[in-house]
């Protein structure tokens, strides 16, 4: 499923948060949406999954606009993992999971076979399938991260939005992870603070400053010291992994010598 935004703006309490994000994420491709504190990842995200209405601009699955498809049709088609998601409930962990199964019943219809092979398949993907009957509220911080990972894989969507899933996971967790999705053959965009577990497994980074994106392309075109500096503000250096793939080192940050009453530069419209 092809995702695509245009000329797409929201604002939060006045203050512009994204200001004319345009991307086209082609049918199975892995994009790593990498960008500082604050530069709108979360809010791009909301937006691409119908949970926040756009100002102005327009998402769209495969040509159809979100805002035509209803909460169900959007569910059927794209899950979201969001960051920190707090839930507290009592049910068991494979219940939590076939929430994912929602958008598929009846209102009155329970789980049947299908949902629950769905859901055994989804746990086993996230290697979850021994704590199927623990309690939700039992669960460690990385543990319930996977659940929620699962509970996307079982709404078998077209498209997956995650916001940083690595976070709370071990190095294991977070590579076994990246490995899950980037042979998913679903269309990812995935919010990701470890630029070189983006670069190794992402098919393409946009990178997101001021709710603009800045860069959009491979990851080595688009992980340039330069790009580090300006955005990040740190000092970096860039060496390639044994396939070739970047690998960033950080010398430390760089240290902000303009006044801080300097005005900022005003910012450009569209997409890189
Ligand atoms: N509901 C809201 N009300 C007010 N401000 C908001 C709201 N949502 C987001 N913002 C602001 O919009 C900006 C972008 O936030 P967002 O969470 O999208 O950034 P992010 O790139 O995901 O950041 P992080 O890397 O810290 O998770 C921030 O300055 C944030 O404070």
């Amino acid at each position: 499923m092809r995702i695509t935004a245009e000329g797409l703006s929201w604002s939060a309490s006045g203050t512009p948060v994204l200001r004319g994000v345009g991307l086209d994420i082609a049918p199975g491709e892995t994009v790593g949406l990498i960008g500082p504190n604050g530069s709108g990842k979360s809010s791009l995200l909301r937006c691409l999954a119908g949970l926040r209405v756009p100002d102005a601009g327009t998402v769209r699955y495969d040509g159809v606009p979100v805002a035509d498809l209803g909460a169900r049709g959007i569910a059927r088609r794209v899950a979201f993992v969001a960051q920190d998601s707090a839930l507290d409930t009592d049910l068991s962990v494979a219940d939590v999971v076939g929430l994912g199964r929602t958008p598929f019943r009846d209102r009155w219809r329970g789980p049947d076979a299908h949902d629950r092979a769905v859901v055994a398949a989804a746990l086993d993907r996230v290697g979850l399938t021994g704590l199927a009957g623990r309690p939700w509220k039992g669960l460690s911080g990385g543990e319930r991260q996977r659940a929620h990972i699962a509970r996307a894989f079982a709404q078998q969507p077209y498209g997956l939005l995650l916001d940083e899933p690595t976070n709370h996971l071990d190095v294991k967790h977070q590579l076994e992870l990246m490995e899950l999705l980037a042979g998913a053959d679903r269309t990812v965009l995935v919010a990701l603070h470890d630029l070189t577990l983006a670069a190794r497994h992402c098919d393409r980074l946009l990178l997101l400053h001021d709710g603009l994106p800045v860069a959009c392309g491979a990851p080595s075109d688009v992980l340039t010291r330069e790009n580090l500096a300006r955005v990040f503000e740190v000092d970096a250096e860039l060496s390639a992994d044994a396939l070739g793939r970047p690998a960033v080192t950080y010398r430390g940050p760089l240290h902000d010598t303009a006044p801080r009453s300097a005005p900022r530069p005003a910012h450009r419209q569209g997409t890189p």
